[in-house]
């Protein structure tokens, strides 16, 4: 039996990147010859294993044929006659199929390290059409390495194209896209991971409602940037500048899409667009299965993001149904999350990115005063159930009141 570093490890080692998980793929041996060496099989008829003490996946050489739709559809052929080429050939990208021994020999037949010294991201043979997933996979792969200037090999953009119109895609499951959505816009440049699969039509099969944003226009006066596509790149860009985490940049993903809708003769107003979003996020995050902290953030952006913006005119009342609905009380933190993304549209504007947000500090310190709104001397009073809910809306609301004052004299 022979033990290789694999993939990612490999690819991630010879650009100077740090190693995170590490994949070792075992030619020569069958699944008997594992358990005997302590090795624990992940599934039933899965040919991985995981190392008794490292827990690292050891996989044993394998092609793989297709035989339906999706992931479902593979067969696995394993053997102890399988050759490292044989498994280098089913991956997707020539720099992912580069597997190195225990000596440091470097295993490379297919123009693995060529391809990274030139920056290029090339699918090793047909086979990269077996799983569609490897269309996100490859966006990911741009937007991460997007600083190192890798680009698309002209001839794997065409097969993703290709698939991509198959809809092939329409099989993948929600919760691998999902997983590869994630992953992507938490990479230092999401706005490839959006430009790839818009490039090559997935977004279009998978995220229709973000592509409709390209192409749209919006007023040049708040907007300089004009194009709603455009601008959302600017807006995950801006994400990743103040390191937002995953709610933040999903709920930016998704925060106009009602823009999507307008009647183009009403184009470059979008009047209602927060409220004509809110269905289409609905559906997109039930589609895509997305967790709860997201799907909700979301949600809430979507349809509130404009209030940020005219925080300073609102009226008492008003902020405080706002920050009310957003349950400031037990969830602190969605507030401040909110609040962010917000942020993050502004600055996502062309010539507007370093142009201060006050809407922020004036939302969180309204938080804050609502917040220290005591109850006990209402209770104090004897006051119980409505009229004391009253009460203490009454409070809040003078003490918001003064705050908002206080505001607008010191401006
Ligand atoms: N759909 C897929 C998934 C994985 N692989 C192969 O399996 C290896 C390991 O996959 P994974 O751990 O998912 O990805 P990495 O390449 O290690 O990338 P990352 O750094 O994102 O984990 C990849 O390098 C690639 O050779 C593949 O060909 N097709």
């Amino acid at each position: 039996m022979q033990i290789f570093k694999v993939g990612g490890a490999v690819r991630d080692q010879l650009l100077g990147r740090t190693v995170k998980d590490i994949d070792w793929v075992v030619v020569g041996a069958t699944p008997e010859q594992m358990r005997a060496q302590g090795f624990r099989p992940v599934g039933d008829d899965f040919p991985v294993f995981l190392h008794p003490e490292s827990a690292e996946e050891y996989a044993l050489a394998r092609t793989e044929r297709k035989s339906g739709h999706g992931y479902g559809g593979f067969t696995f052929h394993t053997s102890p006659s399988v050759t490292l080429e044989e498994d280098l050939l089913r991956r997707d990208l020539t720099v992912n199929a580069m597997a190195q021994a225990d000596d440091g020999t470097l295993y490379d037949p297919y123009g693995g390290q060529t391809d990274l010294a030139n920056r290029v991201l090339r699918h090793v043979s047909p086979a990269f059409a077996e799983d569609p997933l490897r269309i996100l996979r490859v966006a990911r792969f741009a937007a991460r390495y997007a600083y190192l200037g890798f680009r698309v090999a002209t001839e794997t953009m065409a097969l993703m194209r290709q698939l991509s119109a198959s809809g092939e895609l329409q099989y993948l499951t929600a919760e691998r896209i999902w997983q590869e959505f994630a992953r992507a816009l938490m990479e230092d440049n999401p706005e490839v991971f959006i430009t790839v699969l818009r490039d090559c039509g997935a977004l279009k099969a998978l995220l229709p409602e973000v592509d409709a944003l390209f192409g749209v226009p919006q007023p040049e006066e708040h907007h300089p940037e004009i194009d709603t596509g455009v601008h959302i790149m600017s807006v995950l860009q801006q994400c990743v500048r103040f390191a937002q985490p995953l709610n933040v940049r999903w709920a930016c993903l998704l925060h106009d899409l009602g823009k999507g809708t307008t009647d183009p003769a009403q184009w470059p107003r979008h009047i209602g667009h927060e409220t004509r979003g809110l269905a289409l996020i609905k559906k997109v995050n039930k589609r895509l299965k997305v967790p709860n902290d997201c799907a909700q953030l979301a949600f809430l952006v979507g349809e509130y993001h404009t209030h940020a913006h005219r925080a300073l005119e609102l009226r008492p009342a008003t902020l405080l149904k706002l920050l009310m609905t957003f349950d400031i009380m037990r969830r602190p933190q969605r507030f401040a999350d909110f609040i962010a993304a917000s942020e993050m549209d502004s600055r996502g504007r062309l010539g507007f990115e370093d142009r201060e947000y006050p809407q922020a500090e004036y939302l969180h310190q309204a938080a804050a005063v609502v917040r220290a709104v005591d109850v006990k001397p209402l209770l104090e009073q004897g006051l119980q159930g409505a009229e004391l809910g009253q009460a203490l809306t009454q409070a809040r609301q003078q003490a918001l009141h003064d705050y908002v004052e206080q505001a607008r004299q010191s401006n």
